[in-house]
């Protein structure tokens, strides 16, 4: 596997990452499986708090590995913070992770359960660090928010992701995507699972609080058939490789404790 030529596949997928990114047997890798009864209940984690109101979305691309919506991050207009976060977190972009049709897809697992597809919005620690890039490698720089999903009845508000594919079918592709507000895509409850972790994906950064919710979202069949006509690869390659799978396997615990909002 040559520099960052990583994937999902059988020759560049998860179980090769090691060769390239060393840290993919470090001692604080995701996803992990969540098992709920060994979760450690604590009382000072307070609720989560979502402010969205004022974020800008910019654009949605295909970078080969997922589909991600960018937001303007040059200041708190939309950040995270409560729970286990110690200051606001900025919103930079979110992405989702899905299998292939009638497979699960999602990163995490409860109890051994996968779930179809795991949403990512991803936030940085601009207190602390000057970049997103700076933050990605600081061991408390990331805060990422995971939501599962499960197929059921259409999601009202995922029609906008889904119905934008098709201008991003391609690795590489990028289009205008503004006015966009991420909260319509959060479940009711924000109950959550909350450990130390990492990015899912090369270069697996320790650098992420996870912070997964307990409650799924509903989207249909038809929605998730959607993000399988992406593409891992570019308009210019011959190969046409469909975009499913693209999620990491669960990772040893290795003593972490994982906490649990009441
Ligand atoms: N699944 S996840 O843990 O929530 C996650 C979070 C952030 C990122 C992220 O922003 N990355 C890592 C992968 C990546 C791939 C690209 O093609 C790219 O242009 C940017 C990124 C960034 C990234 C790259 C280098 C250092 C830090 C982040 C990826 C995954
Ligand atoms: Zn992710």
């Amino acid at each position: 596997m040559t520099g960052n030529q990583w994937g999902y596949g059988k020759e560049d997928g998860p179980s090769a990452w090691h060769r390239s990114y060393p840290v993919a047997k470090g001692s604080r890798q995701s996803p992990i499986d969540i098992i709920p009864e060994q979760a450690f209940h604590d009382n000072s984690l307070g609720p989560i708090i979502a402010n969205y109101d004022h974020c800008t979305s910019i654009n949605i691309s295909n970078n080969g590995h997922s589909v991600v919506v960018e937001f303007v991050d040059s200041d708190n207009r939309s950040v995270i913070q409560g729970g286990p976060l110690d200051n606001p977190y900025r919103l930079k972009q979110f992405h989702f992770h899905w299998g292939g049709k009638g497979c699960d897809g999602s990163e995490h697992t409860v109890a051994g359960y996968s779930y179809a597809s795991e949403l990512h919005l991803v936030h940085w620690n601009a207190v602390k660090y000057k970049t997103f890039a700076e933050a990605a490698t600081a061991p408390d720089g990331l805060a990422v928010l995971g939501i599962f999903l499960k197929t059921g009845d259409d999601h009202r508000w995922l029609h906008t992701i889904t119905d934008a594919l098709y201008m991003v079918k391609y690795k590489g592709s990028v289009t205008d995507f503004r006015g966009f507000n991420p909260k319509c895509l959060l479940p009711s409850s924000l109950h959550y699972w909350t450990y130390l972790g990492s990015l899912t994906t090369p270069p697996l950064h320790e650098s992420v609080v996870w912070i997964v919710l307990k409650q799924p979202i509903v989207v249909s069949d038809k929605q998730m058939g959607k993000f399988r006509t992406l593409l891992f690869t570019g308009e210019e390659e011959e190969e046409r490789i469909r975009m499913e799978n693209n999620f990491r396997p669960p990772q040893p615990l290795q003593g972490r404790k994982v906490r649990s909002s009441n």
